[in-house]
């Protein structure tokens, strides 16, 4: 049967809770008194819809049925899960879990999404303490999968693993944290970060914008996928974590920080953090959580160079402050020179199929800005449309490879540009791909005549390559010529 969650309080957290969980198959009932709150939710679950059912491989379930209840005894009636996300204001916080449990079933689990009150804390003066816990998120909801899970000792161990569970089957990662805590795990880390900030900002030493740009340049990037802890194991070279609390432990005791309550780096520390951190990371030598965290960074670089975003942004405007070469028409163009990037290979150890599509995807992208079918072009409403694709792999190449593609242009006349490229590592032939292109109006997204500037060129480009040699392979169709 499809369980039933109650989100009380709508906002940033509600919204993204009500969006997880509906996205995951769950019925969904909201309680928030801001007559707003289910405009505001309609449009995070648009966002939702389109970014979150992505992340995941396979096909989430049926979106479950969403409404907006006038009482809180009707949003929590017989709901399997209830999820507090009213302001971070404790007595709201106890007075609501009174009003719910006076109508809410016994065994249901009461997650509170509290950024940093402790579970004890918020079962005083409830009816029934055990049944509510700390469910921490963090924003957006719907697609950060850490959730922390704190219990107090009034809490059944079985009701926290039905916790543990549940969050699971809604696709996120429950943090169990050890003992109750203020700020519990991640806030306290956050917290120092802010405050941090806040006194850089106030002393004038630096602005918002260039703190976010030190976070999200640097430092952001390696937390992502390492951590703090493995990041510096690796940061203390080939003795790892020893070196770096040998080599930074004294810089404990210099200013850097206006958080200056920092612990005593007794011998009894340095040997609890070493030795936790072998059982973390002592798998691995540094030189392979080097190689991990660098193919890690590459690939979270990449995707933000796709999103033309933060570091991803900054690594665009390097590539476009590349010098434009100056092509030669009279021979196949050199319209590419790139390495294989480290997120182009598979589990053969070499560069994967649709990478050869994505390079000569790249020839032809670079074709028509060379002909004049650039942005601005585009953005007035014309543009190529590729028909036909036909690809040959012919020898491998690996991670690092320094490759090229030279294009030739078979025919540009018409509404029709048959491209063939071929790539290279050096001499050697790796691929070739043929693509038949025809430019379109975007308007009314049917093939038309290109005029102009862009016609001219294309054509003089082509009368040039006429006078090369026909392609080996080009027209072959699949299968031709296999043994
Ligand atoms: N914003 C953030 O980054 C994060 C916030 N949290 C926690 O989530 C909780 C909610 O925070 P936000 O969503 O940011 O706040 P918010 O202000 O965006 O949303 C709170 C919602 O609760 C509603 N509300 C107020 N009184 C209510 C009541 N008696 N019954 C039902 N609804 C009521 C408000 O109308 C509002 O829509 C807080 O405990 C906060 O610490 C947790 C993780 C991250
Ligand atoms: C700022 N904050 C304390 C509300 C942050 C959180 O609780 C978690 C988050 O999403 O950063």
């Amino acid at each position: 049967m499809t369980k039933t969650a109650a989100i009380i309080g709508g906002g940033v957290i509600g919204g993204g809770w009500a969006a997880r969980f509906l996205l995951m198959g769950w019925n969904v009932r909201v309680f928030d008194p801001d007559p707003e709150a289910e405009r505001k939710i309609t449009e995070v679950l648009e966002n939702a819809r389109a970014a979150m059912p992505g992340l995941s491989d396979r096909m989430l379930p049926d979106e479950g049925a969403l409404s907006f209840c006038s009482s809180i005894s009707s949003a929590v009636k017989g709901a399997d899960w209830i999820q507090e996300s009213v302001p971070e204001r404790q007595e709201l916080k106890r007075t609501l879990f009174q009003k719910i449990q006076a109508h809410c079933d016994d065994n249901a689990i009461i997650g509170s999404s509290t950024s940093g009150f402790m579970p004890s804390t918020l079962q005083k003066g409830a009816t029934r303490g055990s049944q509510i816990v700390v469910t921490h998120p963090f924003n957006p909801v719907y697609l950060l999968p850490l959730v922390e899970l704190v219990a107090s000792p009034a809490n059944p161990p079985d009701l926290v693993e039905r916790a543990e569970e549940t969050l699971r089957s809604i696709g996120m990662y429950p943090l169990k944290v050890r003992a109750e805590i203020d700020g519990h795990i991640a806030d306290r880390l956050l917290e120092a970060v802010w405050r941090e900030a806040l006194w850089l900002v106030k002393d004038g030493i630096a602005t918002t914008a260039e703190i976010d740009e030190a976070i999200r340049m640097g430092f952001g990037l390696r937390w992502a996928q390492m951590g703090l802890f493995e990041t510096y194991r690796i940061a203390g070279g080939e003795a790892g974590m020893a070196q770096f609390l040998a080599q930074f432990g004294p810089c404990l005791k210099l200013p850097w920080t206006k958080l200056t309550d920092v612990p005593d780096l007794s011998e009894a520390l340095i040997e609890k953090i070493t030795s936790q951190s072998d059982e973390q990371s002592g798998a691995h030598s540094i030189r392979e959580l080097e190689r991990q965290r660098d193919t890690n960074l590459v690939a979270m670089m990449r995707a933000l160079k796709w999103a033309d975003w933060g570091a991803g942004a900054h690594l665009n405007i390097v590539d476009a402050a590349q010098p434009a070469p100056a092509w030669d028409i009279s021979k196949p163009i050199r319209i590419i020179q790139r390495a294989v990037p480290l997120d182009w290979t598979d589990y053969n150890g070499h560069m994967t199929e649709a990478r050869y599509l994505h390079a000569f995807a790249e020839a032809t992208d670079r074709f028509m800005e060379f002909i004049g079918c650039d942005s601005d072009y585009i953005a007035a409403g014309q543009s190529f449309f590729t028909v036909e694709t036909h690809i040959r792999h012919l020898d491998e190449v690996l991670a690092g490879a320094k490759i090229h593609i030279d294009t030739q242009c078979l025919v540009g006349k018409g509404k029709k540009m048959h491209l063939f490229h071929r790539m290279y590592e050096g001499d050697r032939l790796l691929a070739t791909g043929e693509h038949m292109l025809l430019h379109v109006s975007l308007e009314t997204r049917r093939s038309v005549l290109p005029t102009g500037a862009i016609k001219e060129k294309l054509e003089q480009i082509a009368q040039a390559h006429a006078a090369l040699p026909w392609p080996d392979g080009a027209g072959r169709a699949v299968g031709q010529g296999a043994k």
